[in-house]
C-alpha cells in the first residue's frame, strides 16, 4: 500500500534509520541506544481500508490533546485513506463502560481551537482484560493512547495482552504530561504552551506586589514531582527572585533558609515574587499536616504547598511586628486548560503524522517522540522506567539560581545525592548499548503469521 499524496522519493523514511539518544559521547566512549526514525515508509503494512483505528485519551489535561486528536484522523484519512475512526470517551474506562463516538476530518475539524479534551479522561478505571476484550470485540486493530507515564505504562501492558493473544493490533502512544516529567523526549507538547500561560499569573503577582509596600506575589505552578513548569517560567520571566520546585528541598528557618532570603529582598527591593511548583516542600509539611493519600492512579494526592507557604511567611513576619502583604495566585487549572500555542500546535501536529506511519507500518507497542530533535518510535518500557526530573546539579538549574539570586538552600550531602541519583538516571535510562529497538511488528508478534 502506498502513501496518498507523496510525489517524491525524498520524502519517505529509510526503515534503517535510526535517532541517537546520546547526542553528546566521550569519542572513546560507548555510543548508546538509538530508536527507529519516524515518518512514512514506501511500504506498509495495512491496507486502508482494513484499519479500525481507535483514540483514548488519559490522566490529566494538557494543551494541544484536541490538536493531537485532530491530526491523528486527519493523518489517518488524508495520507491513507482510513475511514474507520473512533473515539473512545472517558479515559482507559470507555472502552468498557462509556459510549464511543465516530471520528472524521469533518468533525475534527476546528477541535485544536479548544482546550480540554472532545473525548474526555480520567484517572483509574485501567482493566486490562476488559480493555482488550472490547478491542477484540469491536475489530479494532490500531489503538492511539494519549496521555502521560501512567497512560504509557497501561498501553504498556495492552501491548503485551494484545500480543499474549496474538491479535494484528498495533498499540501506540503519544506522550501527554503538562510536568514534562516523561524522560528520553527532549519535552512535551503542551509544555510551552504552560510556561507561556504562567507569564500571565507572574506578571499579576509581579504588579500586585510592586505595588504595595513589602509586597510578596506567591504563584503555585503545575508540577507533582517535577518542577518544570516553575523553571522555566521562571527563567523566561526575570521577575521571580525565588522558585522552589519538589527536586530541591528548602527550608524556612535559620542562616541560608528562605525567611531570611524574603527580609533580604524586601529591604534591598521593597517587594520579591515566589514560583512554587504544587509538589516542592511536602515532607516539609508534612511533618505538621497529614498526608492526603492517593488519587485513582495512585498518584500522591498533594498538600497545598501554597496555601501552607503563605500562612508560614504571614505568621513568620507578624512575630516579627513586620507589616507583609502577600497575595497568593493559584492559576493551576487555569493553565492546563488552555489551547496550545503555535508552536505547541506544529509540535503536535509532526507527533500525531509520526505516530500514524509507525502504526501504518505495523510497528507497535512503542511512543512516538522527539528525540535531538529528531522524530522516533521508543519502545514503551524505555519511557516508562524513570519520571524526567529536573537535574539539580547541572547548568540549567545553575542558570535559575544566578537569574534569581536565591539561596540555593542544599547541603553538601543534598548536592551528593542529587549526583548519585543523576548518574542512577543516566544509567537506567541509557541501558546497554543496543541496536535499533521497537523491532517488534505487528506482523511478528503475530502467532498465526497474518502477513
Ligand atoms: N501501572 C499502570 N498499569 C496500567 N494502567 C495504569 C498504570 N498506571 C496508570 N495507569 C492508568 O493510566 C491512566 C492515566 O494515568 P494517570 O497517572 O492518571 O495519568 P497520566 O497518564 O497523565 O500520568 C489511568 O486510567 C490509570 O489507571
Ligand atoms: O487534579 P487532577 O486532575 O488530578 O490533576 C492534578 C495533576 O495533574 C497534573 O497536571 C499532571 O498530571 P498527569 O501528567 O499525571 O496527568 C499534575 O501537575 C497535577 O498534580
Ligand atoms: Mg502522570
Amino acid at each position: 500500500c502506498q502513501i496518498k499524496y507523496v510525489g517524491c522519493r525524498q520524502y519517505f523514511v529509510d526503515p534503517d534509520d535510526t535517532v541517537c539518544q546520546k547526542i553528546v559521547v566521550h569519542k572513546d566512549g560507548p555510543r548508546g541506544n538509538h530508536f527507529r526514525r519516524a515518518g512514512p515508509r514506501q511500504r506498509v503494512y495495512f491496507e486502508p481500508d482494513e484499519v479500525h483505528a481507535c483514540i483514548v485519551t488519559c490522566g490529566g489535561l494538557c494543551p494541544g490533546l484536541n490538536t493531537v486528536i485532530r491530526e491523528i484522523v486527519c493523518g489517518l484519512s488524508d495520507m491513507y485513506g482510513v475511514t474507520k475512526i473512533l473515539g473512545i470517551q472517558g479515559g482507559y474506562r470507555g472502552f468498557y463502560a462509556r459510549n464511543t463516538i465516530d471520528l472524521t476530518p469533518k468533525s475534527v475539524n476546528d477541535i485544536h481551537k479548544r482546550g480540554g479534551t472532545i473525548l474526555g479522561s480520567s484517572r483509574g478505571g485501567h482493566d486490562t482484560m476488559k480493555i482488550v476484550d472490547s478491542i477484540q470485540y469491536r475489530g479494532i486493530n490500531q489503538v492511539y493512547v494519549i496521555g502521560g507515564d501512567g497512560s504509557q505504562r497501561g498501553a504498556g501492558v495492552i501491548f503485551e495482552e494484545v500480543r499474549k493473544r496474538g491479535l494484528k493490533v498495533a498499540v501506540a502512544g503519544i506522550p501527554k504530561t503538562i510536568d514534562n516529567d516523561i524522560p528520553v523526549i527532549d519535552k512535551s507538547f503542551g509544555f510551552d504552551s504552560a510556561v507561556e500561560e504562567a507569564q500571565r499569573a507572574i506578571n499579576a503577582a509581579h504588579v500586585e506586589a510592586g505595588s504595595a509596600d513589602n509586597g510578596i506575589g506567591l504563584v503555585k505552578l503545575m508540577g507533582r514531582y517535577s518542577g518544570f513548569i516553575a523553571h522555566y517560567a521562571t527563567l523566561a520571566s526575570r521577575d521571580v527572585d525565588c522558585c522552589l520546585i519538589p527536586e530541591s528541598p528548602f527550608y524556612l528557618e535559620g542562616e541560608g533558609g528562605l525567611f531570611k532570603y524574603i527580609e533580604k529582598r524586601l529591604k534591598e527591593n521593597g517587594h520579591m515574587v515566589i514560583v512554587v511548583a504544587e509538589g516542592a516542600g511536602q515532607k516539609l509539611i508534612a511533618e505538621n499536616m497529614k498526608e492526603m493519600g492517593q488519587d485513582a492512579s495512585g498518584n500522591a494526592l498533594l498538600l497545598d504547598v501554597g496555601l501552607w507557604l503563605s500562612q508560614k511567611i504571614n505568621e513568620h513576619f507578624k512575630k516579627n511586628k513586620t507589616t507583609i502583604n502577600l497575595k497568593y495566585i493559584d492559576p493551576t487549572y487555569m493553565i492546563r486548560a488552555i489551547p496550545s500555542n503555535a508552536s505547541d500546535n506544529v509540535y503536535c501536529t509532526l507527533l500525531a503524522h509520526s505516530v500514524v506511519h509507525g502504526a501504518m507500518a505495523g510497528y507497535t507497542g512503542f511512543t512516538v517522540g522527539q528525540v535531538n530533535g529528531r522524530h522516533c518510535y521508543i519502545p514503551f518500557y524505555r519511557i516508562t522506567e524513570k519520571q524526567n526530573k529536573v537535574s539539580i546539579t547541572d547548568r540549567m538549574w545553575a542558570r535559575l539560581l544566578s537569574s534569581t539570586n536565591q539561596p540555593s538552600f542544599l547541603s553538601k550531602q543534598d548536592v551528593d545525592d542529587a549526583k548519585v541519583e543523576d548518574e542512577r538516571t543516566a544509567k537506567l535510562l541509557d541501558g546497554s548499548p543496543s541496536n535499533p529497538k521497537v523491532e517488534d511488528k505487528v506482523a511478528s508478534s503475530n502467532s498465526n503469521g497474518v502477513k
